[in-house]
């Protein structure tokens, strides 16, 4: 603020006499002030009309429009702009040296000052009041009004100016403190919902461990009835302390209960409701809940669950609540609800949604297969919309039991149990669950001799009295974790069975009146309460959807089944593999063999090419020895056949008539030959110089006439040379089913014994690893049937049996698929074919069954 200077000294005079106008302040809200200035030399004088000048010093509401003849000297400016030519210059005793930004002030004491010399003395006392009022101060001043002008206009200029100069400085400070604290106050915003959420998890953590059953207390305001009774309150609820209640009956007695909350007189439905919400919530995530309500009649009980349509209670806003859910969450949830609402009147069902009133329909608690209770035939309506939910509520309390008695004119004569059935579906995980809400709204309590009821009402204060003793007993066994619960003791115990024992969530509300008059009652109630809330309930547990239980037992079961057979099945493998670890130790073992049977068959197939070679010298040297000895030999033609040289065991028993064909020429090996030689034993001497195979053995088929065969001496190869050639012969096995000739039959070749040659052939085999399992055909005693037979062959045979020279070598072939092979004697009966009238069909027979009895021997001896 400036000061006028010329309150210190009279200022200059004006250089006309013009007013100069000048506006006080201009901002938002602040009075403007327009002040004409005068010369004040005029101030002594009054000014001639002609030369006036009337100036409204403000029109808002509140200022005073005061004309003012520009008499006065020069007045300090008060922030308004004054004419600088007018402008005195300021005393440095009278500025305050200005705040920073801001226009200097003057202070009150100054201000007093400059005016004391030249303007009126009700300016001065003016100044003087207003300086008292302290720097910032603006009241207005009661003697403003005495204050004739100009002294007026000066005082008002100079409180403009202060004016002005404050609320710039508020307005500067506000911003200033707005800027500040706007970030501290995000944060502490956001600090206290995060701990707010914090706490809430916290708190229901706890009352989870604690068991999931909480108690809230709820005292009802004193009634006007109760009032004019002089009835006064017992109950004392100390506001910082949310869960006590003291109760005090007289001024010596004094109580204190704990519940998880306490309600008082002034806690409205909504902060009734807020409470619950935790419990109600829950529903929605698959868990069972009960909320009931409990206490002596006229206490609130009916009001706190369903309210008045102005103000509505639990059941309303939990269903409510429920919709609100479900519409948040149906993205991931697909929900669907269900109400069904009952009453318990004089132990009875009823189904207050069945408008008919079918009085014959008689409803029963029934225990069903997942150990819940259901009432069977219960109407179970279905709601969409919160209005459908109203409307329902609004049906069942309409058909509800009421009555009038002393202690409340609407009382309730049953126990209202409204059942939400609550069913949902994951969208993404497919799970189901259905879940249930209790909602009941229990009678009240009543002294029958207090309430004066009879008749009717008596006989239903009875009902009421009987069901509320039996849930008190079933908490009191519930608290003291008796063996046996007696649920089955009323209907609305049985009912609540799973509620109050079970693996929900319950709620109870213990309304209390606060009267003096019914402090019996309300003692009861407490103590009620607190055994209630002492029941070690367990934790709650989340419901599947009964169908959705069933179809995972069954699959439990199913996979149990499966397991089952798995586990055998792995047993089985587990052996089956053991089985082929050994089978193909075996397995190499016998390839090791092979192999080393193959080594061996190659080393004797080269001795025999080197025997033969021998041999085949010696022939040549034999037959120039002969035919320089003897004559030429006769023509083949002439030579005994094979047969009569006879290298078959003399003593071969006749094969009978059916063997007929198998002696046939036809049958025998080298025919050509045996045809062409027309005594073998007749001559021997003709015989000898050219090799000859002769079959040993019996011919038991029919063997198709084959090519020449070479002559050669073989080993009779060892089992496990037999093994190395199995699958060829069982190839070949198949082919000589259709007549093919056989070259790869196995032939037993030996010397004779006795020769030379022989011992020779023998010494060799015998050095080989083979020759111990080697089988060999030797012309030994027991093959011919007795030493006399083989001496007599021996002497036919002379050329052959002495060695001389190179025709003591014979070789015999013979046929691999006969039965000399087999490791025992094939039974005649097999070859007898007898039955069988057609002989080549018979023989056929004969040959297929010997050649199956061979296969089959060969087979074991491989398995
Ligand atoms: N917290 C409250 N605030 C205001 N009024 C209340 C409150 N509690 C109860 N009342 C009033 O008290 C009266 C009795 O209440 P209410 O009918 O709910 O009692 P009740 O326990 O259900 O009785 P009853 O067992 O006989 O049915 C009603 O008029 C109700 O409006």
């Amino acid at each position: 603020m400036e000061a006028d200077p010329a309150s210190s000294s009279p200022p200059p005079p004006p250089p006309a006499a013009s007013p100069s106008r000048q506006p006080l302040g201009e901002e938002e809200g602040v009075e403007s002030v327009e002040v004409e200035c005068v010369d004040p030399a005029s101030s002594s004088t009054p000014s001639p009309p002609a030369s006036p000048s009337r100036q409204p010093l403000g029109e808002e509401e509140g200022a005073e429009r005061v004309g003012v003849e520009r008499v006065d000297p020069p007045i300090p400016d008060c922030g308004g702009e004054a004419d600088p030519s007018h402008a005195p210059q300021p005393s440095p005793a009278s500025v305050l040296p200005p705040p920073k930004g801001e226009e200097p002030v003057v202070s009150t004491e100054e201000g007093k000052a400059a005016i004391a010399g030249d303007e009126g003395e009700a300016l001065r006392s003016f100044l003087e009041e207003f300086g008292d009022q302290g720097d910032d101060s603006l009241i207005p001043s009661p003697r403003l009004k005495k204050i004739d002008s100009p002294d007026r206009l000066a005082a008002l200029r100079f409180l403009g100016g202060k004016y002005n100069r404050l609320l710039e400085r508020y307005k500067q400070q506000v911003a200033k403190c707005a800027e500040e604290c706007e970030p501290r106050y995000d944060g502490l915003k956001k600090k206290y919902t995060d701990e707010c959420a914090e706490r809430r998890r916290l708190y229901n953590e706890l009352i989870e461990l604690r068991g999931n059953i909480r108690v809230f207390c709820r005292v009802r305001p004193l009634s006007a009835n109760e009032i004019s009774n002089g009835s006064s309150s017992i109950v004392e609820i100390d506001p910082s302390h949310e869960t006590e209640l003291q109760f005090v009956p007289s001024d010596k007695d004094r109580k204190v209960f704990k519940f998880d909350h306490v309600f008082g007189p002034s806690d409205d439905q909504e902060t009734v409701f807020a409470e619950s919400l935790p419990v109600v919530r829950s529903v929605m995530d698959g868990f069972n809940v009960c909320i009931f309500a409990y206490g002596q009649t006229g206490t609130g009980k009916t009001f706190t669950m369903e309210g008045v349509p102005e103000d509505r209670g639990v059941n309303y806003r939990a269903l409510e609540e429920l919709f609100r859910m479900s519409k948040e969450r149906n993205s991931s949830i697909a929900y669907t609800f269900a109400v069904s609402i009952l009453e318990v009147y004089n132990e009875k069902i009823r189904d207050l949604l069945d408008e008919s009133f079918e009085q014959g329909k008689k409803l029963d608690v029934k225990q069903t297969a997942d150990g819940t209770q259901e009432v069977l035939g219960l109407i179970e309506a279905p709601i969409y919309t919160i209005d459908g939910v109203w409307e329902k509520l609004r049906v069942g309390s309409k058909n509800r039991s009421v009555g009038t008695t002393n202690a409340n004119e609407l009382s309730s004569r049953s126990h209202c149990l409204v059942r939400v059935t609550v069913r949902s579906e994951h969208l993404v995980t497919g799970q189901r669950c259905r879940s249930h809400i209790w909602l009941v709204d229990l009678a009240g309590s009543e002294r029958v001799a207090k309430t004066e009821v009879e008749g009717e009402r008596l006989k239903e204060s009875q009902f009421i009295n009987k069901s509320l003793s039996a849930l008190g007993d079933v908490i009191s066994a519930l608290a003291s974790k008796n063996s046996h619960i007696p649920y089955r003791n009323s209907k609305l115990t049985h009912l609540l069975q799973s509620s109050l024992g079970g693996d929900c969530k319950t709620l109870m509300f213990v309304q209390i009146s606060p009267s003096s008059a019914d402090s019996g009652e309300t003692l009861c109630s407490l103590n009620f309460a607190s055994r209630v809330r002492a029941i070690d309930h367990g934790p709650a547990r989340k419901q599947a959807d009964p169908a959705e239980t069933f179809k995972l037992k069954q699959m439990t079961e199913k996979l149990r089944h499966e397991e089952k057979e798995n586990s055998k099945l792995n047993e089985s493998l587990q052996m089956m593999q053991l089985k082929y670890a050994s089978r193909e130790n075996v397995f190499k073992t016998l390839q090791d063999k092979i192999r080393e049977a193959e080594q061996t068959s190659k080393t004797f197939q080269q001795r025999i090419r080197d025997l033969e070679n021998e041999l085949a010298n010696e022939k040549r040297a034999a037959r120039d020895t002969t035919r320089s000895a003897k004559p030429p030999l006769a023509p083949s033609r002439q030579r005994p056949p094979l047969g009569r040289i006879s290298n078959m065991p003399p003593s071969a028993p006749p094969l009978g008539p059916r063997f007929s064909k198998a002696h046939t020429i036809q049958n025998k090996e080298n025919v050509a030959v045996m045809n062409k030689t027309s005594s073998f034993g007749a001559d021997t001497s003709k015989a000898v110089g050219k090799a000859r195979r002769v079959s040993l053995t019996r011919v038991i088929r029919q063997v198709p006439l084959q090519t020449k065969r070479r002559s050669s001496f073989a080993v009779l190869p060892s089992q496990r040379e037999q093994l190395s050639v199995l699958p060829e012969k069982r190839t070949l096995s198949r082919l000589s089913h259709n007549q093919m000739p056989r070259r790869s039959s196995i032939a037993i070749f030996n010397s004779i014994p006795g020769t030379p040659v022989a011992a020779a052939a023998r010494a060799q085999v015998d050095s080989t690893p083979d020759a111990r399992v080697s089988r060999t055909i030797e012309f030994s005693g027991s093959k011919f049937g007795s030493p006399q037979m083989l001496d007599m062959w021996k002497s036919r045979n002379n050329a052959l049996a002495s060695g001389s020279g190179n025709a003591s070598k014979v070789c015999y072939s013979i046929q691999k698929r006969l039965l000399l092979g087999s490791p025992r004697p094939v039974k005649s009966s097999l070859f007898s074919g007898a039955g069988i009238p057609n002989p080549p069909l018979r023989e056929k027979m004969m040959v297929g069954k010997a050649q199956r009895v061979f296969n089959t021997n060969r087979r074991k001896s491989v398995l």
